[in-house]
C-alpha cells in the first residue's frame, strides 16, 4: 500500500531533506518524474547506517541517493561509509561528494546496494542497464546482503520486456553483428528486434566502462520463462552479461503521485 507523502514528510523530520525535496513534497500536484526519483532515493538512504559498505548505483535515480549519502556524510550524520561504485560516472560523482571509495577486490561483501531500474515486475525481477552499466551493477549488487531498488511508478510492468523498451545485453565488440543476429534469432517467436546501441544520433557504437558494446533487444510479446531466457542468452559466446536481474532485489521502493510504497521480498 502506498504511504501518502504527508506521512513520508513526517518521517523525514529526523533528517530533514534538502530544500528542493521539501518544496516538492508539500506540493504533490506538481511532482515531476525527477521529484519522484528523488523521493524514492531519499527513502532508501534512510536504511544506510554508519560503518556500512555500500553499493552505489548508476542513473538518474541512483544519483540522488549518492548525493544524499554525500550530504549526510558532510553533516556528520553518517560516518565510516565505504562506497563501491557501479560505473565511472558514479565513481566521479561519489568522489566529488566526499564518499570514500573501494572495490569488490578489497570489499567482497557489500552491506547494502541502492540502485534504480528500468523495469520492475510483480516478483521484483528487474530489467537494468539502459544506462549501460549492467555488468558492474550485477557484480556489485550480486555481492550485497541487501539490494534496495528505487523507482518512480512508471517503471512497474506486468512482465519483463513489457514496457516495449530495450532489454540490454552487453557483448564483446568482436563480430558484434553475428552475436546480435543470434540474439534476435533466439527470440524470433517473441518478435524480437536486436539493435546495437549507438551514441545519440550517430553511428558510433556506445562503449561500456568495460570496453564492450550493448545490443538492445525489443520484444513484441512476452519472451516466456525468465530463467530459460537468461540461461539461453548467457550460453551464447560473445555475450558478457544481460540486463535481467532475477531474484536479486530484496526491496523495491516505488514513488508515485499518491505516495511512496515499499515492497519487500
Ligand atoms: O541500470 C541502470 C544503468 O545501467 C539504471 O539503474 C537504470 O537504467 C535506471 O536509470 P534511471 O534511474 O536513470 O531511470
Amino acid at each position: 500500500m502506498a504511504i501518502p507523502y504527508p506521512h513520508f514528510i513526517a518521517s523525514e523530520k529526523a533528517a530533514p531533506p534538502s530544500s528542493s525535496l521539501a518544496a516538492v513534497a508539500t506540493s504533490p500536484a506538481i511532482l515531476t518524474q525527477d521529484d519522484l526519483k528523488k523521493i524514492a532515493a531519499y527513502k532508501a538512504v534512510e536504511s544506510v547506517q554508519s560503518g556500512m559498505v555500500l553499493g552505489l548505483g548508476t542513473g538518474s535515480t541512483a544519483r540522488h541517493a549518492v548525493a544524499r549519502i554525500g550530504e549526510l556524510l558532510s553533516q556528520g550524520k553518517l560516518t565510516n561509509i565505504i562506497g563501491i561504485p557501479t560505473s565511472k560516472v558514479t565513481h566521479d560523482q561519489a568522489l566529488a561528494a566526499g564518499i570514500p571509495l573501494s572495490d569488490l577486490d578489497s570489499h567482497p561483501v557489500v552491506d547494502l546496494a541502492i540502485d534504480g531500474a528500468d523495469e520492475v515486475d510483480p516478483y521484483l525481477n528487474l530489467v537494468k542497464g539502459r544506462g549501460g552499466s549492467l555488468l558492474r551493477e550485477k557484480m556489485v549488487e550480486g555481492a550485497c546482503k541487501r539490494f534496495v531498488v528505487i523507482v518512480d511508478d512508471s517503471k512497474l510492468v506486468t512482465h519483463l520486456g513489457g514496457s516495449g523498451l530495450a532489454m540490454p545485453v552487453e557483448i564483446v565488440p568482436f563480430c558484434w553483428k553475428f552475436t546480435a543476429s543470434r540474439l534476435q534469432k533466439m527470440f524470433e517467436d517473441s518478435g524480437c528486434v536486436a539493435k546495437l546501441r549507438t551514441l545519440g544520433g550517430i553511428d558510433e557504437p556506445f562503449v561500456t566502462d568495460n570496453g564492450n558494446y550493448v545490443v538492445d533487444l525489443y520484444f513484441k510479446s512476452s519472451f516466456g520463462d525468465l530463467k530459460v531466457a537468461s540461461d539461453g542468452i548467457l550460453r551464447l559466446p560473445g555475450v558478457v552479461e544481460h540486463g535481467m536481474f532475477l531474484d536479486m532485489a530484496t526491496t523495491v521502493i516505488v514513488a508515485g503521485e499518491l505516495g511512496v510504497s515499499v515492497k519487500n521480498k
